[in-house]
């Protein structure tokens, strides 16, 4: 049997459904949710000699570089203990999150595949303003910068996966329900 972790990654514009769908898919499969963004929100709180870099990047929807974000999601599986797998939400971002990942981590895991949820801007763009969990990028400025940021860099990194036959990607501008249904389908057929 295989010592490596798996993995999923679950990309999608903000506001997709990322974190709603990993709470459903955490609970009836038993893989543990990690949120790059959660996790680095976390960090920034705890006064970290990186909190202020963190809290420049999230407040203009940039990318944190690699190191912190890679390093904090390592120690966060390490602490999991067993469990069926890893559902990384919102990693890997860009090309400097691919990069750093394959290079610490790749021999370590194995990537089963990538969950794209797909849904329109403008839906996203209403989800985030009405989310009201006190996030400081929940603005209409902060979200204009983090559509961009998930067109130019993000989407390629879907495409990269596409490209090598590992993304399944569901239509989430549906209720939770039908697009939870959807996904269970999929991580059954992976074998969760
Ligand atoms: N299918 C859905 N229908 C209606 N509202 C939804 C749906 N999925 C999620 N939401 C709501 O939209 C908001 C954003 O959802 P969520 O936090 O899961 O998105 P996300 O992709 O993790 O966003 P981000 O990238 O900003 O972290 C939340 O208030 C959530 O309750
Ligand atoms: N790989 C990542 C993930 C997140 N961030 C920063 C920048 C994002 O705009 C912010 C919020 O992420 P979310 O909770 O919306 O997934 O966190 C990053 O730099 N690198
Ligand atoms: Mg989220």
């Amino acid at each position: 049997m295989s010592n490596l972790y798996k993995v999923v990654f679950v990309l999608g514009p903000p506001g997709s459904g990322k974190g709603t769908q990993c709470a459903l898919i955490q609970k009836n499969f038993g893989l543990v949710h990690l949120s790059a963004g959660d996790l680095l929100r976390e960090e920034q709180e705890s006064k970290s000699q990186y909190g202020q870099l963190i809290a420049e990047h999230i407040r203009n929807g940039t990318i944190v570089p690699v190191a912190i974000t890679c390093a904090l999601l390592e120690n966060a599986m390490k602490a999991s203990g067993d469990c069926a797998g890893f559902l990384i939400d919102g990693f890997p971002r860009n090309q400097d999150n691919l990069d750093g990942w394959q290079k610490n981590m790749a021999d370590k895991v194995d990537v089963k595949f990538t969950l794209y949820l797909s849904c329109k801007v403008d839906v996203c763009v209403s989800r985030c303003l009405n989310r009201k969990q006190g996030r400081a990028d929940d603005n209409e400025e902060s979200l204009r910068k983090r559509i961009h940021t998930y067109n130019t860099q993000t989407y390629p990194i879907i495409e990269y996966y596409e490209k090598l036959g590992l993304v399944r990607e569901v239509a989430t501008c549906r209720d939770t329900d039908e697009v939870y249904t959807d996904i269970e389908k999929i991580f059954k057929e992976a074998g969760f």
